[in-house]
């Protein structure tokens, strides 16, 4: 029955699947045409009950099958891949997180509420000092707002901050106004390695001066401190050693240096003078050598130059006999100290630098241990105006500050050899070849020795013929002009007249090559700055790749999830649904044999077993009483000792054999645990694998109809088995045999052979089939049962059975129930008769006492109202 599908299945299990249709012949139309089971068991060997009832357990296991109850190991791999799946999934979400998160990360902020939190303004804010400041302001937890034109300065130093809401960067030249409301400025903005400053001395001392006006006037208009970030420089070539605050300084004011030592000592007097006029808080501080990570290669100054000619094992060139001394700090002092100035009140200058004095021929070999170096130590013509000696005296800022410095000079100098080791190592986006200076740099004396001055920071070619915007820092002169700035092209043409007013005395500053230097030089500032933009932008980009990479992998993880509980639910229901299927059935098989022992308690107490009551029972349990139809049991008349004794003995019967069907069901109440029902699962799968590849067995032709007729009991039971073949017709015959009567049953051929097993059993009496130990007892399941209280019934009042419905098998056996019951009956039936009867069969060869074609007589059936 495996090819059954679940609603035919339903309708099998159906208790008045087999109907006694009494008095509406005219249904039978549409018990035929629903005969669906008539397809059924056209396997031989499943014609027992028994096994129809088994096979029913396992077409409900075939019926979750079709639900979608899998396989429990199909579904546990399924559920181990899902996992897997998610758990890979989370994998590349972990990744893709910390790949966003990486430019997402800043260095650790201290919290600062709004009372202690400072907004504070650096100018010169990406280069070497003013980056380490941001650094530990921002670590500090304050506001911190960068100001830099990029002359020197560069965003990489402070590229750890950008997107930091704490921190912003402006690129914005100190020559023009700035207005911002902040607490503190640190006024750093100014090229400081000598050969940086003398390139451009013009723009340095507007920065030094103008620069420092217009911070002065934002301090002076948002009444912030400023700091000022002087030089040991404003002390010229020291003729006071060390060089405490009181000294007024050495200054050639016409020397190369003077842009910056002039530009810083003009500076100071600004400070002094808004401080004294404007009432302005400020803060000098005298900065002596610093050195330490985020130098430039190309700084130019002595201690760059020196780790960078060691490392490449070049020769370390020393301006001069290398007899003149500096003390060197390390930038973190400097900055500790920067800070410190400015949380004091001292508004006199306070000298920042360290005291460990060397000179620069010991410098140098200081540094070519330090690295490890074979490199030479060459020596090269002095510098012009270069200091010979320089020591902070601190004593100032000890006693106002508490400051000293803390990092010794080689402790620092490792630090900073590391710092270059990695930039060499990392290809240096600079190549560092110190050269000897032009003789055309204006302000630079014509050489005289190893001057190194730095090579434009990127040198490219401008790719188009426009003319850049200046980019040397000064776009106009403030002085003339501060509301009108001219255009690029006017710019040009100003630029190119101040060039040929340069005097006779220095002719190389109107050649073409120095124009040409001098253009390149912006250009490729420009382009640098551009690169930058362009890298950020870039880096900006690929961000929002990673997060939209991110929220497709999320949405992934979701939807995979989202699978997984559906694939769980899914096997859940259907478990439940088995588990309810399960349930069914041993309620069925309890409720079997509840029926049963009210059947036999009913037969038993019941004075006339036929009119039992059974309206109080539900509908099935009615059906299963003898008393199937309540009303016309109720109705049944009073009956004479003779027929109430038939009846009672005819109950006894029946008494017996539902005895006999009761340990049957319960063994297989038994039988139905979940163990057996897997069981039954696997063997129904096994047994329909084999189906699938044996050729399918050869089914009888369909038979539409089959109708059992059975007559009144006093005459030879006359049944028609119809098939729509004639010559499937049978007739069932009855002869008298010792006590009682005996049925034959004359079966169509190719019927007969399947028939065979339960039609040899037919004859013999229910107990003596128990006796025997039948393989097939006759009673087995509430079929059985049904059957035998259906025949009880139509002992008492003729009836047709319509057997639409019911397989040539299943008919065979009910027609042997039928004999079995009609047995008891016909014991009484008179001699004569049963032997006219005989001769009548005699003469006709077959019983036939109503002699009409089995098709006619389902005519008149129907034609009847
Ligand atoms: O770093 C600093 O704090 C100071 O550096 C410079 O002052 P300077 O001492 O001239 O700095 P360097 O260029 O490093 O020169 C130091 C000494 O080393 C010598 N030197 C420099 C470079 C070189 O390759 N070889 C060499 O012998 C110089 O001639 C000079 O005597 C600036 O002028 C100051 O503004 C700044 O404050």
């Amino acid at each position: 029955g495996s090819h059954e599908g679940p609603a035919k299945l339903q309708k099998q299990s159906q208790p008045g699947n087999m109907n006694v249709n009494v008095e509406q012949p005219g249904k039978f139309e549409r018990f035929v045409a629903e005969s669906d089971l008539m397809k059924d068991d056209e396997n031989g060997q499943k014609a027992s009950e028994v096994e129809s009832n088994l096979k029913d357990v396992g077409d409900e296991e075939e019926s979750l099958r079709n639900i979608g109850t899998p396989n429990m190991e199909v579904i546990s791999t399924r559920i181990e891949a899902l996992e897997k799946q998610i758990a890979n999934l989370n994998a590349q979400l972990v990744i893709q997180q910390r790949l966003t998160n990486f430019t997402k990360t800043f260095p650790p902020v201290k919290f600062r509420d709004e009372r202690t939190r400072k907004r504070i303004l650096i100018t010169g804010g990406c280069g070497f000092v003013g980056s380490h400041l941001v650094d530990k302001l921002m670590a500090d937890g304050h506001e911190v707002l960068a100001l830099d034109n990029y002359f020197t300065g560069r965003k990489r130093n402070v590229e750890h901050w950008i997107g930091h809401p704490n921190f912003e960067l402006v690129h914005h030249d100190v020559v023009n106004p700035y207005f911002v409301e902040v607490d503190q400025i640190y006024h750093l903005a100014s090229p400081a390695s000598p050969p940086h400053y003398m390139y451009n001395p013009v723009k340095t001392i507007k920065t030094n001066t103008i620069g420092t006006i217009n911070m002065l006037g934002l301090a002076k208009r948002v009444k912030a401190t400023m700091l000022l970030a002087s030089t040991s420089e404003i002390y010229g070539d020291p003729e006071v050693h060390p060089q405490p605050e009181e000294y007024w300084g050495h200054v050639n004011t016409i020397g190369p240096r003077s842009c910056y030592d002039e530009g810083k000592r003009v500076a100071e007097s600004l400070m002094v003078a808004y401080h004294k006029q404007e009432n302005v808080s400020i803060r000098i501080a005298r900065i002596f050598n610093t050195f330490g990570p985020r130098m430039h290669m190309n700084d130019g100054r002595v201690v760059s130059n020196f780790i960078i000619q060691a490392l490449q094992k070049q020769p370390i060139t020393i301006y001069g006999d290398g007899g003149q001394t500096r003390s060197f700090q390390y930038v973190s002092d400097l900055v500790e100290g920067l800070i410190a100035l400015m949380e004091s009140d001292s508004f006199i200058p306070v000298n920042l630098g360290n005291p460990e004095e060397h000179t620069i021929r010991h410098f140098a070999e200081i540094i070519r241990d330090l690295v490890d170096s074979e490199s030479q130590i060459v020596h090269m013509d002095a510098q012009p105006d270069d200091p010979h000696q320089r020591k902070p005296d601190i004593r100032r800022a000890d006693k106002l500050l508490k400051w000293k410095p803390k990092v010794s000079m080689r402790e620092g100098l490792q630090k900073t050899i590391e710092y270059f080791r990695g930039q060499l190592a990392s290809g240096g986006r600079l190549d560092h070849t110190p050269k000897r200076p032009r003789n055309s740099l204006p302000g630079v004396r014509p050489p005289q020795g190893g001057v190194v001055v730095s090579k434009p920071l990127f040198v490219v070619k401008p790719d188009n013929g426009r003319a850049n915007p200046p980019s040397r820092g000064d776009g106009y002169d403030s002085f003339d002009d501060d509301d009108i700035r001219p255009g690029p092209s006017e710019y040009i043409k100003t630029q190119q007249q101040e060039l040929t007013q340069i005097p006779d005395s220095q002719p190389k500053c109107n050649t073409p090559r120095r124009r040409q230097d001098e253009s390149d030089s912006k250009v490729s500032h420009l382009v640098s700055c551009q690169l930058l933009k362009n890298r950020l932008h870039n880096e900006q980009r690929e961000k929002e790749k990673v997060e939209r990479q991110r929220n497709e992998l999320s949405a992934q993880l979701m939807k995979a999830d989202r699978e997984k509980r559906e694939e769980i639910d899914r096997v859940k229901k259907a478990y439940e649904a088995k588990i309810q299927t399960m349930d069914n059935t041993i309620r069925e098989l309890r409720f079997d044999e509840s029926r049963v022992d009210i059947t036999i308690a009913s037969q038993m107490h019941a004075e006339d077993p036929d009119t039992i009551d059974c309206t109080a029972l539900e509908p099935r349990m009615r059906f299963a009483s003898p008393a199937v139809h309540s009303k016309k049991a109720t109705a049944v008349p009073q009956r004479s000792g003779p027929e109430l004794f038939k009846a009672q003995r005819n109950a006894m019967a029946a008494m017996n054999n539902l005895n006999s069907a009761k340990p049957i069901i319960k063994q297989k109440l038994a039988q139905t645990g979940p163990e057996r029902l897997q069981q039954r699962i696997n063997a129904n799968a096994a047994a329909a694998a084999m189906k699938a590849q044996s050729p399918p067995a050869k089914r009888p032709p369909m038979q539409p109809q089959s109708v059992l007729n059975v007559s009144k009991p006093q005459h030879a039971a006359t049944t028609h088995y119809d098939n729509a073949k004639p010559q499937q017709d049978f007739m069932l015959d009855s002869q008298t045999q010792q006590h009682h009567h005996r049925v034959t049953f004359q079966l169509p051929p190719e019927a007969s052979g399947e028939m065979a097993s339960p039609v040899t059993t037919t004859s013999a009496p229910v107990k003596q089939c128990v006796k025997k130990k039948r393989k097939k007892p006759i009673l087995k399941s509430r079929s059985d049962v049904k059957t035998l209280l259906a025949c009880l019934k139509i002992r008492k009042n003729p009836r047709v059975l319509n057997f639409a419905n019911i397989c040539p098998q299943k008919g065979a056996i009910l027609l042997q129930k039928v004999t079995e019951i009609t047995e008891v009956e016909w014991t009484e039936v008179p001699e004569e008769e049963a032997q006219g009867e005989e001769s009548n069969d005699s003469t006709n060869s077959k019983c036939r006492k109503d002699s009409k074609d089995p098709k006619k007589l389902v005519n008149e059936k129907k034609n009847k109202p």
